[in-house]
């Protein structure tokens, strides 16, 4: 949550022409709710089933698919991330984070999350983000545009 996942994703698409797909925006198109109501009305258990479900479903090629930062949580979605293709961790300094999503109201799991609560969370999941991960990539102190071309670079040297 707040890495830039959704943004840069975005910006990479533009940049290599190539079709972006969000999961969050995928489910909520699908359920006709927001993330926000959809925890409120069928709870966070049925949210992670339509995140591997969209995983399944999302079968395109060539695409960049953006998800929501729990989505490594379950193995079977390491799994289906991992044989789809690269899959890039966005990762990013706590202390920027928090100054990004702070205020936000649109992230359920967030919502009057302290930083150092915020923290252990970051830090519960980093062994599944590296798990899932074939290209870490640290955002900190960097701009979407220069995150953009650099990891264009990348991505086009595999
Ligand atoms: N490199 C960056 N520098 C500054 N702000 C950023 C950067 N990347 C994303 N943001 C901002 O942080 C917020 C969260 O970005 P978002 O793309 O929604 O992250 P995610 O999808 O990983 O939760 C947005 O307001 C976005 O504009
Ligand atoms: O980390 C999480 O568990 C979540 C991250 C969110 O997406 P972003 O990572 O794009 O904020 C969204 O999927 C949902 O609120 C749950
Ligand atoms: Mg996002």
């Amino acid at each position: 949550m707040g890495s830039g996942k959704t943004t840069v994703g975005e910006g990479l698409g533009k940049a290599l022409g190539v079709q972006v797909i969000d999961t969050d925006q995928w489910i909520e198109q699908i359920e006709n709710e927001t993330i926000k109501e959809l925890f409120q009305t069928k709870g966070e258990r049925y949210f992670r089933e339509k995140e591997t479900e969209a995983l399944v479903k999302i079968q395109q090629y060539p695409l960049i698919v953006t998800t929501g930062g729990g989505i490594v949580l379950k193995e079977e979605n390491r799994e289906l991330m991992r044989n789809k293709g690269a899959v890039v961790f966005l990762d990013c300094k706590i202390d920027e984070i928090f100054d990004r999503v702070a205020g936000d109201s649109t992230r359920p799991l967030l919502q009057n999350k302290s930083k150092a609560e915020i923290k252990k969370m970051y830090d519960d999941r980093k062994t599944a983000y590296l798990e899932a991960a074939t290209i870490v990539f640290d955002t900190s102190g960097k701009s979407v545009m220069q995150i953009v071309q650099e990891l264009k670079e990348i991505l086009l040297k595999k």
